[in-house]
């Protein structure tokens, strides 16, 4: 089941374009670098992808239908703060399991620790509420995984930890990730392509 973009562009209201008729295709377990300058609209391209943004033309189809628009959305996205991903009036228990129950497994192989699921997310590091943030993004319909500066903010151990564990799961479940990174390094060292989004028009 393939993501594909077909002729997409887009821009915010009367304001140049930002991309336009960008073709773009990732395979299921593929892993695939998404770059380019600040401010082309890696981010913008990344909301269309994964449906919290409509293209002003073109079209998203997920093994050739459009993106559904009801239900858990099997494009998950994961961006760089955390902190504003949750709800901050919700413990991490009730977070976590918003869209699904995430098993013991998971929470382990994230590095989730049991007593953290009883905290308010203000009672967490950023590393620590990014692998919650990451485990809510991998339910069990997730077929394509975006990764916008996912790892980012975090320490080297923590992004490497993180970075492993989706992988691994990526690769058993056969999901495809997309991964927006200014780090040249972790692009090159994670994905099998790399896509650039190009020049303003
Ligand atoms: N809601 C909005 N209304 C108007 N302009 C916006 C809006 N959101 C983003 N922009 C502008 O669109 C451009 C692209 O933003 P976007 O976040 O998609 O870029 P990016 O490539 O992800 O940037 P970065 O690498 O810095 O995160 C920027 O110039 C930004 O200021």
């Amino acid at each position: 089941m393939q993501l594909e973009a077909h002729s997409l562009s887009f821009r915010y209201g009367k304001n140049p374009w930002l991309f336009k008729n960008v073709e773009f295709s990732v395979e299921p377990g593929e892993v695939v670098g998404l770059v380019g300058p600040s401010g082309f609209g890696k981010t913008t391209f990344c909301r269309i992808l994964a449906g919290y943004e409509q293209p002003v033309e073109g079209s998203v189809t997920l093994g050739g239908n459009p993106l559904p628009v009801k239900g858990y959305h099997p494009v998950q996205l994961v961006f760089q703060h955390p902190e504003r991903a949750v709800n901050p009036r919700w413990k991490m228990n009730k977070i976590l399991n918003e869209a699904w129950k995430p098993d013991k497994e998971l929470l382990d192989t994230l590095g989730i620790e049991q007593e953290w699921l009883a905290r308010w997310p203000g009672e967490l590091s950023g590393g620590e509420l990014q692998r919650f943030c990451v485990a809510r993004a991998l339910g069990p319909e997730t077929r394509f995984l975006i990764a916008d500066e996912m790892t980012t903010m975090l320490d080297a151990v923590t992004q490497a930890q993180i970075w492993h564990a989706v992988l691994e799961i990526a690769r058993q479940r056969e999901m495809g990730i997309i991964v927006v990174s200014h780090e040249a390094k972790l692009v090159e060292r994670l994905c099998d392509r790399v896509v650039e989004l190009g020049r303003r028009l």
